[in-house]
């Protein structure tokens, strides 16, 4: 077992089996079956509550799921329709902070491939590098840096499951151009344009918020946004071709500068996904209501 950045980037115990097991637990389950998967970011679990004749389903039921550790996620699939589309919905994910091994996190996004899931929308929380950026923005994901995937915790680290997709997968196009457009337009009709920007999101391990140097190095590198979460998810969607549209909600504004006293912390990233939930769920709403599906 090898170690980066402190996470374990073995990926033991993963097999194609697991994948196939989940996804024919939730077959027996499910008689519609929605191309469409969200995910909600911290405090945004409230875009899962608004799906109708919703059959919701705890982790914990699902083989090879792990739980949700964190405040606001609260760790269930939900199932139904929301903006006129049947969709899955996981209310909570998992986070490599968590101590869950790499494939474990990008695991549920191979189920929803089976599932036949063909587009992904991820939402997270996210702490404003962008000077311009204020709390309550929302940002469109346009690429994405990963501290934890330099360090190897990567989800296809270790056997390639040609199942899913190819070794050497490219990610210069894992924000689907047209997606971002149609949500660009989606926003516009939601009356909440003037809140979206365009911006490149920095993973990093956590659990702790960064030091202000560490800050000031990811503004440095082109990061207008930063978060613990997403990249694990987006690699492996775009591994096995599921299409990804990914949206931060800026929940905090980073601290920058030294003698400021301010620090953040997760109450005040709930808050402002409490907050700004109803324009995050009508953002998203109205986005699935344009999709055309093939
Ligand atoms: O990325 P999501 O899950 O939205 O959550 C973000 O908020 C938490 C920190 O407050 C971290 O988990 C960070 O990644
Ligand atoms: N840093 C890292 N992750 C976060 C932040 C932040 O400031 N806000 C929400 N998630």
């Amino acid at each position: 077992m090898s170690r980066a950045l402190g996470l374990t980037t073995s990926n033991t115990g993963y097999s194609t089996k697991k994948v196939q097991e989940s996804a024919e637990f939730l077959k027996s389950k499910i008689s519609i079956f929605p191309k469409i998967g969200i995910i909600c970011g911290s405090g945004l679990s409230g875009i899962g509550d608004l799906v109708e004749n919703k059959l919701v389903i705890k982790y914990e039921e699902i083989p090879s799921f792990v739980t949700s550790t964190v405040p606001g996620h609260k760790g269930q699939l939900v199932f139904g329709q929301l903006g006129g589309k049947d969709v899955m919905c996981m209310q909570g994910r998992f986070h490599p902070y968590e101590g869950y091994e790499a494939w474990v996190v990008g695991f549920p996004l191979r189920v929803m491939k089976l599932l036949g899931i063909e587009i992904v929308l991820i939402t997270n929380a996210a702490g404003g590098i962008n000077e311009k950026y204020s709390v309550g923005d929302f940002m469109l994901i346009k690429d994405h840096i990963s501290f934890p995937g330099f360090g190897g915790f990567n989800t296809l680290r270790g056997h390639n499951d040609d199942s899913f997709g190819p070794r050497f997968p490219p990610m210069s196009d894992a924000y689907d151009k047209n997606l971002r457009q149609l949500m660009h337009e989606s926003a516009k009709e939601a009356n909440v344009d003037q809140y979206m920007r365009d911006g490149v999101y920095c993973q990093v391990a956590g659990p702790n918020f960064e030091t202000i140097a560490e800050l000031r190095m990811l503004r440095t590198l082109g990061a207008d946004a930063v978060g613990m979460s997403t990249v694990q998810e987006v690699v492996t969607a775009r591994h096995c071709g599921i299409r990804v549209v990914a949206c931060s909600l800026v929940t905090n504004k980073c601290v920058l500068d030294y003698d400021t006293g301010l620090a953040p912390n997760h109450e005040e990233v709930l808050q402002t996904g409490k907050e700004r939930a109803q324009a995050m769920q009508l953002l998203v709403t109205c986005f699935l209501r344009k999709l055309s599906l093939s």
